[in-house]
């Protein structure tokens, strides 16, 4: 096999080993992914550029704003393609990484659908990455079975989840693969293979290939997927509109683009999803240090708080006009062996899901299997017999309106030394799991993803970089108490870890990725681009 692979002009594996995955790297597999990179790789570059200049004009003082030039689209009468049958009813959603146990777990939750994540949920290690492949592989083909350590045997039930598949942002590499001497794209690698092995198989089914598309920045970018999909659809000779993609609204960006991405991608739409977390994120990120745009703790920005309740509003209505489905996000809640946390969380958790329903929305995500039927009650709460979305509600009260996008204001909103160092915890604990090779994790009673923290990097990043700011208590945030609670912060997860974790090293580099992703002057785009340098 690795000779068959080096055969192939222009590519290289620089894979730490090919013992696994042998079977889906084919060479007709490869050559599929070579002709993507090939036909797309420079336009993803040019749209990774195109960022970086909306942030510099962001910076110079330009304010984002619905887009004039596509004014038309927005206001002329179109609606996506249809949409499958097995995509109509999407009431719960659960995702989770593409490790084997948990692919199995998802698809019996008894949720709708099931969103298999090579982006926030992801560690994306070669093993994970290749992994992940042959364990959605065997699940399309019902053939997924386990056997935990412990003896407990895991197997596919009837009537699994659909499977959705959620491959890494633009914004990534697979540098494990080069073609013509660059690393691959990992959007283009993370969809070309599964794609390739599996469209077919699941049209045989009465399924299709159905994605989930990360951290768009702009409709362009949205039509960078589409032009992949029909050229893949081409390559295999399936019909166009085969694929259908759901799109993360997960960037302040994109919340001004939702008709034009939609609109790009009408062929191949299944509807937009309201990424919150990333969108909080990504707030913080291109405004930086404007004045205007400060953030208070991580914990005081909920989907109550205005801004983030319009940007969920307005996304159900650019759907529902354009027969689109919305789904909800995520909420960070998740079950615990403490009774009393375990009891808020699902309070929590069932409060979000109501206030979504009750919005329009036509289904949501949830972190774990035991929280499938909480989401589940409150959708089938608005759904009345028959009925299995709300796309007939049109949201006739919502405006689609700028301002309300843009201000970010919490009433009641303070930065607190609390606040401050779990925002350092918590992110330097994310980062030694996800060196270690474990892309979500359970932390203080919370679901903490890529997503989540990056908004504990960048917190401290505003809070430090913006200047004169201070916490509630009247107390400076500078360097030298950043440097303080580092110490002190340190200690507690070295404690919590224990010597052999911490032995291991990957703490000293999650706290090497962490202190620069906050010193570093330039705001630096993704906490992964970093800290995938130091993964195996
Ligand atoms: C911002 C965003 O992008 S959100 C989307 C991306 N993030 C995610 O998808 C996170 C999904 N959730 C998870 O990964 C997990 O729930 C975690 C890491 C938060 C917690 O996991 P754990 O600590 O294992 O939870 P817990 O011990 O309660 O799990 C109980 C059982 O449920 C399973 N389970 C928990 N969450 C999931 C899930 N999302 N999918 C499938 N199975 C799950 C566990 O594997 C375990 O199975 P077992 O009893 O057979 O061993
Ligand atoms: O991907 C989801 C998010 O909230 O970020
Ligand atoms: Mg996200």
């Amino acid at each position: 096999m690795i000779d068959q692979l080096e055969k192939i002009e222009g590519l290289q594996i620089v894979a730490p080993s090919l013992d696994t995955g042998r079977e889906l790297l084919t060479e007709d597999a490869l050559e599929f992914v070579a002709a993507l990179h090939r036909k797309f790789n420079n336009r993803r570059k040019e749209l990774l550029e195109k960022r970086k200049q909306v942030q510099e004009s962001i910076d110079n003082g330009k304010m984002l704003s619905f887009l004039p030039e596509t004014e038309n689209i927005r206001n002329s009468d179109w609606t996506v393609a249809p949409i499958p049958e097995d995509l109509q009813d999407r009431r719960t959603e659960i995702t989770g990484p593409v490790d084997r146990k948990m692919v199995i777990n998802a698809l019996n939750s008894g949720a709708k659908v099931f969103m298999a994540d090579f982006e926030d949920a992801n560690s994306p290690t070669w093993e994970n990455c290749i992994n992940g492949q042959i364990n959605l592989y065997d699940a399309n083909r019902r053939q997924v079975d386990f056997t935990a350590d412990s003896g407990k045997e895991y197997k596919l039930k009837e009537d699994p989840a659909v499977l959705k598949v959620r491959p890494r942002g633009w914004h990534l590499t697979e540098k494990h693969i080069k073609i013509d001497g660059e690393e691959v794209s990992a959007s283009l690698f993370d969809f070309g293979i599964y794609f390739f092995h599996n469209a077919k198989e699941l049209l045989s089914r009465g399924s299709g290939p159905y994605f989930y598309l990360p951290k768009l920045e702009s409709h362009l970018e949205a039509k960078l997927w589409n032009d992949v999909f029909v050229m893949a659809q081409n390559y295999l000779e399936i019909p166009q509109g085969s694929i259908k993609a759901t799109v993360l609204i997960e960037t302040i960006s994109a919340a001004f683009e939702m008709e034009e991405i939609i609109y790009a991608l009408k062929e191949h739409m299944a509807g937009l999803n309201a990424g919150r977390w990333d969108y909080i994120f990504s707030i913080i990120k291109k405004f930086k240090t404007n004045p205007d745009f400060i953030m208070p703790d991580r914990s005081q920005v909920t989907m109550t708080t205005p801004f983030m309740a319009a940007y969920a509003e307005q996304l159900v209505k650019a759907c529902h006009k354009r027969g689109a489905h919305a789904i909800g996000g995520m909420s960070a809640f998740i079950p615990s062996k403490n009774e009393e946390v375990n009891k808020q969380a699902f309070k929590k958790v069932k409060q979000d899901k109501k206030r979504e329903a009750s919005i329009g929305y036509d289904g949501t995500w949830v972190a774990h299997p035991l929280l499938v039927p909480v989401a589940m009650e409150e959708f089938n709460n608005v759904l009345s017999e028959g009925k299995v979305n709300q796309k007939d509600d049109l949201r006739e009260q919502v405006e689609f309106k700028a301002d309300n996008l843009l201000q970010i204001e919490i009433e009641g909103g303070k930065i607190t030394e609390a606040g401050f160092r779990n925002n350092i915890n918590v992110a330097i604990l994310y980062i030694e799991s996800w060196l270690n090779g474990v892309g979500a994790a359970a932390l203080y009673n919370l679901m903490e993803d890529a997503a989540t923290a990056e908004i504990s990097r960048a917190q401290i990043w505003q809070w430090l970089h913006t200047g004169g700011l201070k916490f509630a208590n009247g107390n400076p945030i500078d360097f030298q108490i950043y440097e303080h609670f580092l110490n002190e912060e340190r200690k507690a997860i070295e404690e919590m870890l224990g010597e052999e974790r911490v032995a291991s090293g990957n703490l000293n580099k999650a706290v090497r990725v962490f202190d620069n992703l906050v010193k570093s002057q330039e705001f630096l785009p993704f906490l992964t681009l970093l800290a995938y340098e130091y993964l195996d």
